[in-house]
């Protein structure tokens, strides 16, 4: 099978799960993967920007990453994301992701320092070299400040284990650029999740977001109605979709307005760590009535 035949789809880049404390919590993130497990998607995109991985120290991560495959091992593809600001610790997480089992790994380049692109190139070859997993470029410039150019995409992808990229860059020009670079096949997964059918029309093989834990069926359903070539009736969802994301973004805290609404499903995650911003009580009514509408357009789907 082909890398894109292996890894097209629908990925939740999952939340982080902590306990009342703060702490990782492990029982938290199995019931968070077993959420989604039934939900239609291919896989889990864990310790990303959504899931706060840059924020935990390794060993917390590592945590992370365990309970996800005691829970969903074989069930859901698990893209771990294993950047940190060290090319020691991305190492070290690259090894532990292939001795736990887990399906491809990925990383940003490291922050803060402003690094060339030969010392981005270095970083990632040496997660790459680690392991024997898949590696997935993760392009995400408007946080990093790193712009992947194309050049170095390409040079990347002429090694088998250099599978794709994730691009959260905004520019669909660029992506379909990446694609163009990585060869027939290169697997692209689309970031913004407000531009999911534009990206899978420029090229994207399916997507990773971060909103879509709050409604995975629904970026199931634009999917398959893109797959099914009903344009029309996906850009409609995709509006409906953006609606919801717009929202979402007008909280102090998307990730602490996101985690409440799964609260209201049953699944506990506590609150984003700091600096990430806490949810607001004020704004538990109005959230209430987002995750209703949320769940009134999944049924208008048809989804059960
Ligand atoms: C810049 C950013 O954070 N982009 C998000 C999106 O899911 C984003 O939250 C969404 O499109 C709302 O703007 C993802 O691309 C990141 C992601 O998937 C992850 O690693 O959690």
């Amino acid at each position: 099978m082909s890398n894109t035949e292996t890894f097209e789809g629908i990925y939740v880049a999952m939340y982080s799960a902590y306990d009342e404390q703060g702490e990782v919590d492990a029982e938290r993130v199995k019931k968070l993967a077993r959420y989604y497990a039934g939900k239609g998607i291919k896989g889990l995109y864990v310790g990303g920007s959504s899931g706060e991985g840059i924020l935990q120290t390794a060993e917390e991560r590592k945590l992370v990453l365990e309970a996800v495959m005691q829970e969903i091992r074989g069930e859901l593809k698990v893209i771990v994301h294993v950047g940190a600001n060290s090319t020691r610790e991305s190492v070290e997480l690259s090894k532990h992701a292939e001795a736990h089992g887990a399906d491809a790994i990925s990383a940003v380049p490291a922050i803060y320092y402003r690094l060339s692109e030969a010392a981005v190139e270095t970083h990632w070859q040496q997660m790459i070299d680690s392991s024997n997993l898949p590696f997935i470029i993760y392009n995400i410039p408007q946080t990093t400040g790193f712009q992947l150019s194309p050049k170095l995409l390409e040079k990347l992808a002429k090694q088998p284990k250099v599978i794709g990229v994730k691009m959260s860059g905004e520019s669909t020009f660029d992506l379909q650029q990446y694609k163009v670079a990585g060869g027939e096949d290169f697997l692209v997964l689309n970031g913004p999740d407000e531009q999911f059918l534009a990206g899978r029309i420029m090229g994207a093989d399916g997507g990773i977001g971060g909103t879509y834990g709050v409604m995975p069926e629904l970026f199931c359903k634009l999917n398959e109605l893109y797959l099914a070539n009903r344009v029309t009736e996906a850009q409609e969802l995709q509006y409906k979709i953006n609606a919801v994301i717009k929202r979402l973004l007008a909280y102090p805290s998307l990730y602490g307005a996101a985690k409440y609404i799964l609260s209201l499903r049953g699944v506990e995650t506590g609150q984003p760590r700091l600096p990430l911003l806490p949810v607001r009580e004020e704004d538990h009514a109005s959230l209430a009535v987002l995750n209703g509408d949320i769940l009134a357009l999944v049924a208008e789907y048809g989804i059960q």
